[in-house]
């Protein structure tokens, strides 16, 4: 099976059926007004309604309230939740069926933790800021943490075009993620880059 690829910190359609045509399996949009990436949720919906199916939409929140995400929700046509901030496993879970990806730093959290079978867990790089940051995770620390995990992750913090087959090959993740790492500058991809990404993690 091919490692499913998410191209995150889309802010345009342009840049959203790029990633598509590339062969992307997941758009992510970041909601966080802090980021550079930040897209509000009424452009994200925009884009979303010309967007072809059977691609996910996730929608990238750091620590929303319940209200914040129905409020998301009744606007836009996400498909999953990517929460990026300090979210318990207790917030999580309360936000079943719909899909979440909790993100995660090192030092790991306890796996039994977010071990509720609608998510999926994203590995990232530790950072002072809350995502985005283009520090490479350590690889090394990913297979001893994941081994008993009962459900997916997704592999992410500081991949590259450059950098993503040995990823990979090191840690074998369902999925994988990127923002800055094929930017032309942030909020804006870089066409070539994204091709590339893609085709390295899909070995084509
Ligand atoms: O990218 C951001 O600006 C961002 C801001 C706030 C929360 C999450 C954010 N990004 C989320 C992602 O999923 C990134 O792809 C992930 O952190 C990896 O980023 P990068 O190291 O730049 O590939």
């Amino acid at each position: 099976m091919s490692v499913r690829v998410k191209i995150c910190g889309i802010t345009s359609l342009c840049d959203a059926r790029m990633a598509i045509e590339a062969g992307a399996d997941a758009l992510g949009f970041i909601l966080y007004p802090g980021s550079p990436r930040y897209v509000s949720p009424s452009s994200a919906a925009e884009i979303l309604e010309a967007l072809p199916p059977l691609v996910e939409r996730v929608a990238v929140l750091v620590n929303p309230t319940a209200e914040e995400v129905k409020r998301i929700e009744s606007l836009a046509g996400f498909s999953a939740w990517q929460l990026h901030g300090t979210e318990s496993a207790a917030f999580c879970a309360s936000l079943r069926p719909r899909r979440v990806i909790k993100a995660i730093r090192p030092p790991w959290p306890d796996r039994e933790e977010f071990s509720f079978p609608s998510a999926a867990l994203l590995l990232d790089s530790p950072s002072s800021s809350w995502g985005g940051s283009g520090k490479t995770l350590d690889w090394s620390l990913v297979r001893p943490f994941v081994e008993r995990l009962r459900q997916p992750f997704i592999l992410s913090g500081g991949l590259t075009p450059e950098n993503a087959s040995e990823a990979i090959e090191q840690t074998h993740p369902f999925g994988v993620d990127v923002a800055s790492g094929v930017e032309l500058a942030p909020g804006k991809k870089d066409p070539k880059r994204v091709w590339e990404f893609v085709r390295r993690c899909k070995g084509t």
